[in-house]
């Protein structure tokens, strides 16, 4: 994709967006709320026109070959979207059906057993629990068997033990070649990821693998841990060279890109009862540094 736009009305809810992802490969959007993955997404899957911009889906045209993308696409959206008033199993029929698949019986077995729904089958999607219900709409979702998986913050609000298996079965999936675009607020699955894109205001701000994004934001991080450390942050936010002081529990986070200002910032603490050490910025770290530096630019345009 290159040079990729979208507005609604004054709302440019997407910039010049640009991204290559190659085959195989799993692909994280991040970006705060409103930042324009979901209608990247869309864009990407055929089910809205870009502005402007040019590029290909698995070799088809993302301005003129919509219908052929949409049927090579499985895409999950956000808000679960299957019937709560069918069972597991009567879901995966009727979305058998909608792909007009052959074989439906076989199919939906297979998806069944896959994503081990079988037991459940008779079960209406209605009472599914949240990560029950995530893992049918990856069923439906992969049904078709697409190239390419779009997924829309799949697992808000589900446990970290079905996220895992989630994360378990996107892997395999791309293993087998499929390609897998996903929108995330959490930092573990941007970490699950083989590489992400930060985006924000329709912006892409930062790309690549989620050490080579780290790596290129040149911060500088420190944690202090002993009795009151986690206490300090509001104080040390303050100083000059800190650009981001937070407690982790009992640890105290603090980071900045200036090492020098940041040294000296916290020279006034190293005191006996903290022990300071300088450890690597994580992806949050990094994430939450790039929205500062936005809102710095339009308080500076203000
Ligand atoms: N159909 C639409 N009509 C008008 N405005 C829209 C429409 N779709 C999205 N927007 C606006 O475009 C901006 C980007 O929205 P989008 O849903 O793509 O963001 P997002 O990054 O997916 O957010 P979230 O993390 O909250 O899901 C938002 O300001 C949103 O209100």
């Amino acid at each position: 994709m290159r040079g990729l736009n979208k507005s609604f009305g004054a709302l440019r809810a997407v910039k010049d967006f640009g991204i290559r992802v190659e085959r195989g490969r799993i692909c994280g959007f991040l970006g705060p709320n409103g930042a324009g993955k979901t209608t990247t997404l869309r864009m990407l899957c055929g089910l809205l026109t870009p502005d402007s911009g040019e590029g290909t889906v698995l070799g088809y045209d993302v301005m003129k070959q919509s219908q052929a993308i949409k049927r090579r696409v499985g895409y999950m959206t956000q808000k679960f979207s299957l019937y709560e008033d069918l069972s597991i199993e009567q879901n995966l029929t009727f979305t058998a059906r909608v792909h007009e698949l052959d074989r439906r019986r076989e199919r939906v077995q297979a998806a069944l057993d896959r994503l081990r729904l079988t037991e459940r089958r008779a079960q209406l999607a209605g009472n599914l629990s949240g990560g029950w219900k995530q893992r049918l709409a990856l069923a439906a979702a992969t049904l078709h068997g697409p190239d390419l998986l779009l997924l829309d913050e799949p697992t808000a609000g589900v446990d970290p033990e079905a996220r895992r298996t989630f994360w378990d079965e996107i892997h395999a999936l791309a293993a087998e070649g499929m390609t897998v675009l996903v929108s995330t607020h959490y930092m573990d699955e941007a970490e699950r990821c083989h590489e992400i894109a930060y985006v924000m205001g329709g912006r892409t701000l930062a790309r690549g693998t989620a050490d080579e994004v780290i790596d290129s934001s040149g911060l500088v991080t420190f944690h202090a841990e002993g009795p009151g450390a986690d206490r300090l942050g509001r104080e040390l936010r303050d100083r000059p060279g800190v650009e981001m002081a937070a407690a982790f529990g009992t640890v105290l986070h603090v980071s900045g890109r200036d090492r020098a200002g940041l040294e000296a910032a916290i020279a006034p603490y190293r005191q006996p009862h903290l022990n300071w050490t300088e450890t690597r910025p994580t992806l949050e770290d990094v994430f939450i540094q790039l929205i500062h530096d936005i809102d710095a630019e339009k308080a500076k345009a203000a």
